[in-house]
């Protein structure tokens, strides 16, 4: 299905907080948190569910921060949920070519790139292959698929520092966007050295109190933040406090 236009005062809005095109001589990437949530802080209606939030303007406006970003990280939750495809249909009729590079955290290998949508979009040249994180060696490697050996704090919590690190090196990603889920979300959000700015779509329905909420263990303070008002969604863009 094709986008609606771009809403014509949403560059200037997210100017401020987009990655500066090329020539950054930063030692890790640009990261974007960004997601959709309801008005009761919450992203899908339940575990595993795939829940439409974002008005179709705003949907536009999520492909073009895709246009402006190398990588698009999701945790694993979300792509055994979502099956998403995670490219770039923003732009020129010329094709993809601004598709992010997917990047996964799959440590216990759990997705399979075979038989997914991200793959049916590759195989057409309408998206990247991905960057799979896992914890050690994988059990199997999937052809064209990057396995990325990074170490984990835990069995479930990779360690950010070094995975921006190793991403920005070993594969020149200068920018990521974060799009989820909550696990990862709810993580980064206490993470103001590494998240560079948050991007938030809040849209006009209450999703109820089993859906998968957006709440970080902690109070979190934001800065320089601006709104933007959509006809049903609203969009907060912001800093973390404390980040550079
Ligand atoms: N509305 C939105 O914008 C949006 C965006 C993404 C996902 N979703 C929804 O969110 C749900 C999935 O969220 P979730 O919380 O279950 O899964 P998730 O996508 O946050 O994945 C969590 C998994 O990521 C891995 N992980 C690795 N390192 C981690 C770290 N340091 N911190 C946290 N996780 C780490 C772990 O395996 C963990 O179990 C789905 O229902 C999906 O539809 C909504
Ligand atoms: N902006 C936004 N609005 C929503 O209402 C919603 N549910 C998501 N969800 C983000 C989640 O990560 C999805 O899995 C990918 O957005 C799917 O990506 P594709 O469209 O398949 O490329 N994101």
């Amino acid at each position: 299905m094709s986008l609606q236009p771009l809403r014509d005062d949403l560059p200037r809005f997210l100017e401020p907080y987009l990655p500066q095109p090329s020539g950054s001589q930063a030692a890790k990437p640009f990261v974007t948190l960004t997601y959709a949530q309801s008005l009761d802080s919450r992203i899908s209606k339940g575990k595993g569910i795939r829940t439409t939030i974002s008005h179709a303007e705003t949907k536009t406006m999520t492909h073009y921060l895709r246009y402006h970003h190398d990588g698009i990280l999701i945790g694993s939750g979300t792509v055994l949920a979502d099956d998403p495809g995670l490219n770039c249909k923003y732009g020129s009729e010329e094709g993809y070519s601004h598709s992010p590079r997917p990047i996964v955290l799959d440590s216990r290998q759990q997705w399979r790139f075979e038989g997914s949508k991200m793959k049916d979009l590759y195989l057409k040249s309408q998206g990247q292959a991905p960057i799979v994180v896992v914890s050690e060696e994988p059990r199997e490697r999937e052809k064209d698929v990057a396995y990325l050996l990074c170490p984990y704090l835990s069995s479930s919590r990779v360690d950010w520092k070094t995975l921006l690190k190793k991403l920005h090196d070993e594969f020149d990603i200068k920018s990521i966007m974060v799009e989820g889920g909550a696990t990862v979300i709810n993580d980064l959000l206490l993470k103001p050295a590494l998240v560079d700015a948050l991007i938030i779509t809040i849209g006009s329905r209450f999703l109820g109190s089993s859906g998968v909420e957006v709440s970080p263990i902690q109070s979190v303070e934001l800065e320089a933040v601006a709104w933007w008002n959509g006809t049903a969604d609203a969009v907060l863009c912001a800093k973390l406090s404390g980040s550079k």
